[in-house]
């Protein structure tokens, strides 16, 4: 899948003492994968603070509008509006159907033009919103960011060579995209009437920086070789590392793309019985990811925090403060995941987030009856359970909901199986985004409870189902499933070659 090289078992693991050094090819790719990562972030967190904005609301949504400014009106439904919300969901949605895409053109023709075709989709989406008169413009905008950022994930995902702490920086960079954002919406606010277009517009930046990477980058050796062309693979190879000395590296390369290309069908194989644990994966993770409901806070925290009576600017910085809390918990997740394992993060996360989201629940089911402003003690109240409930899902679910995926597959599943991941995340993502505000209008304060219920189930599906997956080498994840108190029933059928039983 997506070009990404699958490293022949007995290479994944082995102490690997390549010759060169960090040139300046290699800071380039570092840099496109951060900018790919902090453009996502961005499109994530700029529309919850733009839509907060007045001049906004005026040009695209004016009814809600002056639902917003009626006074003794039902706080709730303030922003309950199908159009707002697909300006928000409309980018996962693309992103959704662009997955399927991205991948062929990456195993065909290289990573390269991928990259290429992901930062000017940013560009032309970037430069649609800043510049947008209607309501078309917003939402055909938002979509060819969605069509951008498929790439990004699906190359940044693949590797499996982005383990552990380095998978995480990926989430990091993703993180600092949405503070970025928020930062920028905080700003922004107070340049009436056109703050709205500048916020969105300034996505152009990094996606300017992601499509001068790919212009001046090669594609990479691994890509090059996967596609039959050893001898440009391997120049581009010398020279990224920066010796002639690469025969060694070279070598890895050509056998990890052997080992790569004997993988048939990893989409049949995955829909195995004995795979069964692993497809299992594949689905639920990314959908419990998303049903923690963080892009509750992500895409809304501004809209969210206005309603409950929170005036402009408080809701804009808080945005800020949970912005800071993700980037915080995901950098107690990279120091600690290969220490304290991935359940261990997991499990505590689980019981914050359920403390964070039933008080959340519980405050405004009795001190905010929905037409008048929450007191000042009880906003801060829930600010502060807001932050504690970030905190522990950017150090468990938010990181790990991408690196266990890359972790639980089996080789002949991997590619499958990391597809999947990326498509259920974009469904759920995209659900979450259309729906919130209606939700909201409807279930009060019962939503977080919702979303509470389901940390339950996700937290006792970790407890019960997941084994640890810290240290364990992608050859030895069949193993892991065989000796499972629950999926060895399954796993187990390897042995038993029942292979071809759906
Ligand atoms: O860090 C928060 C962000 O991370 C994601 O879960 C994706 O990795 C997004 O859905 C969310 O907005």
């Amino acid at each position: 899948m997506a070009g990404g090289s699958l490293l022949a078992p007995s290479l994944a693991n082995r102490q690997i003492n390549y010759k060169g050094r960090t040139t300046i090819p290699v800071l380039l790719a570092c840099i496109a994968a951060a900018s790919g990562g902090l453009i996502f972030g961005y499109d994530i967190g700029i529309s919850g603070g733009v839509i907060a904005m007045d001049d906004f609301l005026i040009k695209f949504f004016p009814t809600v509008y002056v639902r917003k400014h009626a006074a003794h009106e039902n706080n709730y439904c303030k922003y309950d509006n199908q159009g707002l919300q697909a300006f928000t969901s409309s980018l996962y949605l693309a992103a959704l159907f662009a997955s399927f895409g991205a991948s062929y053109v990456t195993s065909n023709k290289g990573r390269r033009p991928t990259m290429l075709i992901g930062g000017l989709s940013f560009l032309v989406g970037a430069a649609l919103n800043a510049a947008a008169e209607n309501l078309a413009m917003l939402i055909i905008g938002r979509m060819m960011l969605g069509v951008g950022s498929v790439p990004v994930y699906l190359s940044e995902m693949a590797p499996p060579k982005l383990r552990g702490g380095l998978n995480i920086m990926f989430q990091q960079a993703v993180n600092f995209g949405i503070l970025c954002a928020n930062l920028i919406n905080y700003g922004t606010a107070n340049l009436q009437p056109w703050g709205w277009r500048l916020s969105l517009g300034l996505a152009a930046v990094p996606a300017s920086l992601l499509t001068l990477a790919a212009i001046f980058l090669s594609d990479t050796p691994n890509s090059l070789i996967e596609r039959g062309h050893l001898e440009q693979g391997k120049s581009v190879l010398q020279k990224i590392r920066g010796t002639p000395d690469v025969e060694a590296e070279f070598q890895d390369l050509v056998e990890a793309s052997r080992v790569a290309s004997t993988i048939k069908d990893p989409f049949l194989s995955i829909f195995r019985r004995k795979n069964r644990p692993q497809l299992t994966m594949a689905v639920l993770i990314p959908y419990f990811q998303q049903v923690t409901g963080i892009n509750v806070i992500t895409f809304y925290a501004p809209v969210l925090f206005q309603s409950i009576g929170f005036h402009s600017n408080a809701s804009l910085y808080s945005a800020v403060i949970t912005g800071l809390m993700l980037i915080i918990g995901t950098g107690i997740s990279i120091f600690t995941v290969d220490k304290f394992g991935r359940r261990v993060l997991f499990l505590h996360g689980g019981i914050l987030m359920f403390i964070g989201q039933v008080v959340t629940g519980l405050v405004l089911a009795f001190e905010f009856n929905g037409n008048e402003e929450l007191s000042r003690g009880f906003a801060v109240v829930i600010l502060v359970v807001t932050c504690v409930y970030v905190v522990s899902f950017a150090w468990s679910w938010g990181p790990l909901g991408w690196l266990v995926p890359s972790e639980v597959f089996a080789l002949e599943t991997r590619s499958a199986g990391q597809c999947i991941t990326v498509a259920v995340n974009m469904l759920f993502t995209f659900a979450v985004a259309q729906s919130f505000l209606s939700m909201f209008c409807h279930f009060r304060f019962g939503i977080f409870l919702f979303f509470a219920g389901w940390v339950v189930v996700m937290t006792l599906f970790v407890h019960f189902f997941l084994p640890e997956t810290k240290k364990v080498p992608i050859e030895e994840m069949q193993q892991e499933w065989s000796k499972h108190w629950y999926w060895r029933r399954f796993a187990q059928e390897q042995e038993n070659q029942d292979d071809s039983k759906p």
